[in-house]
């Protein structure tokens, strides 16, 4: 009987993603346990709600750290005394150094509102409709130095309808979203997603 997949969750805002990923193991669709909610904003909503799931936070205020490095190896250390598998950024607006990417490279992905390498960075929803494309979407993909430049793992097309506003394609992307994450979560913890240099291999079953 395999172990469930052991992950943490780093999230700074609304945590709908964090909320999709905790009601799949709730609901027994996700084989995954949620050790650790990690978050650099304590008034942030994600917080309360990783507390009505009983999932541990760690909440931490960057600007009393000297540097991006010293609070990511206080987060290494809870995430080795909790043994996690695999970190899940879910809105987490943090750049990741080396001091997190290097030990884990290839267990730690993110989700991203636009189809990769379309729109990287912050507000990709607003940056796309402000280019009037007429598709975006959303793209899961392993976490490396660069910015939203890891191997891409899943993506979801969304269209952009002629009157659709920031808001309404936010709420389509969240959709979309708040079901892929728990799956591509469960293709992990089945071991069905296999990196091959920067070329990455779903094994659907
Ligand atoms: N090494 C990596 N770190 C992160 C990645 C990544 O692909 N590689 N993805 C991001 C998520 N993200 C966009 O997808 C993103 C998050 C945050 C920022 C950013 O500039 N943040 C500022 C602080 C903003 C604030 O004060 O709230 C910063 O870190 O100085 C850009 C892109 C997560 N990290
Ligand atoms: N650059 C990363 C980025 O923009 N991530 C995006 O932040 C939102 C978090 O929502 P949530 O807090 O409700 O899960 C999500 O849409 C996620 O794709």
């Amino acid at each position: 009987m395999q172990q469930p997949l052991r992950i943490a969750v780093f999230a700074s805002g609304n945590g709908s993603n964090f909320q999709a990923l905790a009601d799949a193991v709730q609901a027994g669709e996700l084989d995954a346990t949620i050790e650790l909610l990690v978050c650099d904003k304590p008034k942030a909503k994600v917080v309360e709600r990783a507390k009505l799931a009983g999932v541990e936070p760690f909440i931490f205020e960057p600007k009393r750290y000297a540097s991006r490095e010293v609070y990511e190896a206080e987060i290494l250390q809870r995430l080795t005394e909790k043994k996690v598998d695999l970190i899940v950024l879910a809105g987490y607006m943090r750049i990741i150094t080396d001091t997190l990417v290097t030990p884990y490279y290839g267990r730690m992905i993110n989700i991203h509102p636009s189809l990769l390498p379309a729109f990287p960075g912050v507000n990709a929803i607003r940056q796309a409709m402000e280019l009037g494309v007429k598709l975006t979407g959303v793209t899961v993909h392993f976490v490396d130095g660069g910015m939203d430049t890891g191997p891409i793992i899943a993506q979801r097309a969304v269209e952009i309808e002629e009157e659709a506003t920031e808001a309404s394609v936010t709420e389509s992307i969240h959709a979309v979203e708040m079901k892929l994450y728990p799956q591509v979560v469960q293709w992990i913890a089945k071991g069905q997603v296999q990196l091959v240099e920067r070329k990455v291999q779903i094994i659907h079953s």
